[in-house]
């Protein structure tokens, strides 16, 4: 496809009056046809834009280096040659973030738009990735741009030297107009994105595309992850990785094919501008990258799919925690995905399971003890200055749900020395009140993340008495006295949960000095926890969409004490292969 800048609504978004607005729920094939998703007509606008946009002159190809040299060390950060963008860049990133904070706030905590950068090497399959990406996510309302479009308009000289003119340089692009636009969609305001016609090397006059802000914005080009400034804004980096031979032989077809090029002339402007750029610039943002992407056979549905699943959590987990400020989810990094990957995979060895179980309960209670109060606190270090420093306020200490919250007692154990451990055992029940390894009660249908809003917390107001006893407790005498962390690694319908924080109430422990701390929370539990306990807090590494009909946490992973010590039975479903050798 040539670049396109275009977006797409969902069937039931309201669409642009503009003209020109592509708006249409359309996407695009990788060479500029447009595909319709299955709801009617052709759109018009796509069309329209991709006939602006494709168009390619044939004269343009052979070039040398001898423009483009200036400005670009403010411009660049990648690698030695490519000094940071700006000294007040970090500073003008962070009034802007403010700035979004602020409008997200005053749009009633209408979350900010997600933003991913998409870089590779000409014709590796960013625009390929990109619509797939798109399709993905149907229910979201995307809007696609590319660098390609800001092109900067060459002057006379230019022009009349164009064989000679470097379009891979970071040079030939507009790079503050793209972080203007950016920005601007990050803030949900409309933007003019300028339609760059590939004939006369200039933009086409008066015909700017206007562009509806969305949920998802995706910028696509071989420089974007090079340029700190665009970089910085993304939510999401991804490198599209393809074989050098196999761009080349990509890129003549499409080249030689679309935009009437000669052979030589594809040759000469590779060799001569754009592997060297390649070398210099694009091949060295991949390190920049979260997520990279090898895109050499077939289409890679596997990544595409995480991509738009880590899409979708992250929209999701917005709202929720828009809903329930006493909420909080570790910030969904791929490191943090990747451990998920691995616990939640029914084949993985118990070793494995207990290692990276091990490593994000670290993070959950690492991240829970930035909850708990500090008073300030001046030391003298060993040079005999002054440290002005903090420490904790009040006493701490833990209370482990049994038994699989014992599994989190020494993470918080190498934390915090000597820390007093409590311990709590809720019987669970089966939704026939009989006893039963699992806690089953009916409970309401548990929607999509997005739908939580629906969530109606009166219709599902529990009655104490069903609320599943608690068997054993051995807690620290002085428990009233302090904060308490409550350590349970699954949060499914919040049951348990719920018994045993009334029942440290019932101690005479604050309700905002419990932290409840979970690897995994559910959102049915979740939307029980926040409401009834509006001030306590919540800290989980991943939020899951719902409950199975036996209120099993899903996608979730399975028997969490049971895979952790090694205890499932041999033919549990959760677990395959033979545990027992580790
Ligand atoms: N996985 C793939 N297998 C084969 N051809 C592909 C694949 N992905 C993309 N292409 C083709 O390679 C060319 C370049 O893809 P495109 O997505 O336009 O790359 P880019 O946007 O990086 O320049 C297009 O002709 C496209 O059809
Ligand atoms: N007038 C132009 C502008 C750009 N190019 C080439 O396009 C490449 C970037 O687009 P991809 O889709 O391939 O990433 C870049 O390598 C430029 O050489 C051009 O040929 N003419």
């Amino acid at each position: 496809m040539r670049h396109t800048t275009f977006s797409r609504t969902p069937p039931d978004s309201p669409t642009s009056s503009s003209p020109r607005s592509p708006n249409n729920p359309a996407v695009s094939t990788p060479s500029g046809e447009a595909i319709f998703n299955g709801n009617g007509s052709p759109s018009k606008h796509i069309s329209q834009l991709m006939e602006l946009n494709c168009s390619v002159g044939k004269g343009r190809r052979k070039i040398n280096n001898t423009n483009n040299t200036t400005n670009t060390s403010s411009l660049l950060e990648s690698s030695a040659s490519m000094p940071s963008l700006s000294q007040n860049h970090h500073q003008n990133e962070h009034s802007f973030r403010s700035k979004v904070d602020e409008r997200v706030s005053a749009n009633g905590g209408n979350r900010e738009p997600f933003l991913i950068g998409v870089a590779g090497g000409t014709a590796s399959g960013k625009s390929t990735v990109c619509n797939l990406i798109m399709n993905s996510l149907q229910e979201k309302r995307v809007v696609l741009l590319a660098q390609d479009s800001f092109y900067r308009p060459l002057t006379e000289e230019e022009r009349r030297n164009v064989k000679q003119y470097n379009f891979d340089h970071p040079d030939a692009i507009e790079w503050p107009l793209i972080v203007k636009t950016l920005k601007d969609l990050l803030l949900r305001r409309n933007v003019k994105v300028p339609v760059y016609d590939f004939v006369t090397h200039s933009r086409k006059e008066g015909v700017d595309i206007n562009v509806e802000p969305g949920d998802v914005i995706i910028i696509e080009g071989i420089l974007v992850l090079a340029m700190e400034a665009v970089r910085d804004l993304c939510h999401m980096k991804i490198f599209v990785d393809t074989d050098d031979d196999l761009r080349l032989a990509r890129r003549m077809k499409r080249d030689t094919l679309e935009r009437g090029r000669q052979v030589d002339g594809v040759i000469l402007q590779y060799t001569t501008f754009v592997k060297p750029m390649f070398e210099a610039y694009v091949s060295p943002s991949k390190r920049n990258a979260d997520i990279i992407i090898p895109w050499a056979g077939g289409q890679n549905s596997v990544a595409i799919d995480l991509i738009a699943k880590h899409i979708r959590t992250k929209l999701g987990q917005t709202d929720l925690r828009r809903i329930y400020p006493n909420l909080v989810v570790l910030p969904p990094h791929f490191q943090i995905r990747g451990m998920h990957t691995i616990i939640r995979d029914r084949t993985v060895s118990r070793s494995d399971f207990v290692f990276y179980s091990d490593r994000i309960i670290r993070l959950v209670v690492e991240h829970a003890l930035g909850y708990l109060p500090f008073k300030e606190h001046q030391i003298e270090t060993p040079t005999g200055e002054t440290y002005r420093g903090v420490s904790f306020y009040s006493k701490i200490c833990g209370v482990s749900m049994i038994r699989s919250g014992e599994a989190m007692e020494n993470a918080l154990r190498a934390c915090c020395k000597g820390i007093k451990i409590g311990k709590i055992l809720v019987k669970r029940r089966d939704k026939d009140g009989l006893g039963s390894d699992l806690l089953r009660r009916e409970s309401p249908p548990v929607e999509e993340e997005e739908n939580i809003d629906n969530l109606d917390s009166d219709e599902d107001e529990l009655d104490a008495s069903k609320l599943p006893d608690v068997l054993y407790q051995k807690l620290p005498y002085d428990i009233s006295e302090r904060y308490v962390l409550l350590l349970d690694p699954l949060l499914a319908t919040g049951y348990s949960a719920m018994a045993a924080i009334n029942m440290l109430k019932a101690e005479g422990v604050l309700e905002e000095r419990i932290l409840f701390v979970s690897v995994i929370a559910s959102t049915q539990g979740v939307h029980q926890l926040c409401t009834k306990f509006p001030r306590m807090k919540i800290i989980t590494s991943e939020v899951d969409a719902g409950l199975s009909d036996d209120n099993r946490v899903l996608p979730g992973v399975g028997e969490f004490g049971d895979r952790y010590f090694g205890t499932e039975k041999e033919d549990n479903e959760f677990m395959v292969g033979s545990p027992s050798k580790f």
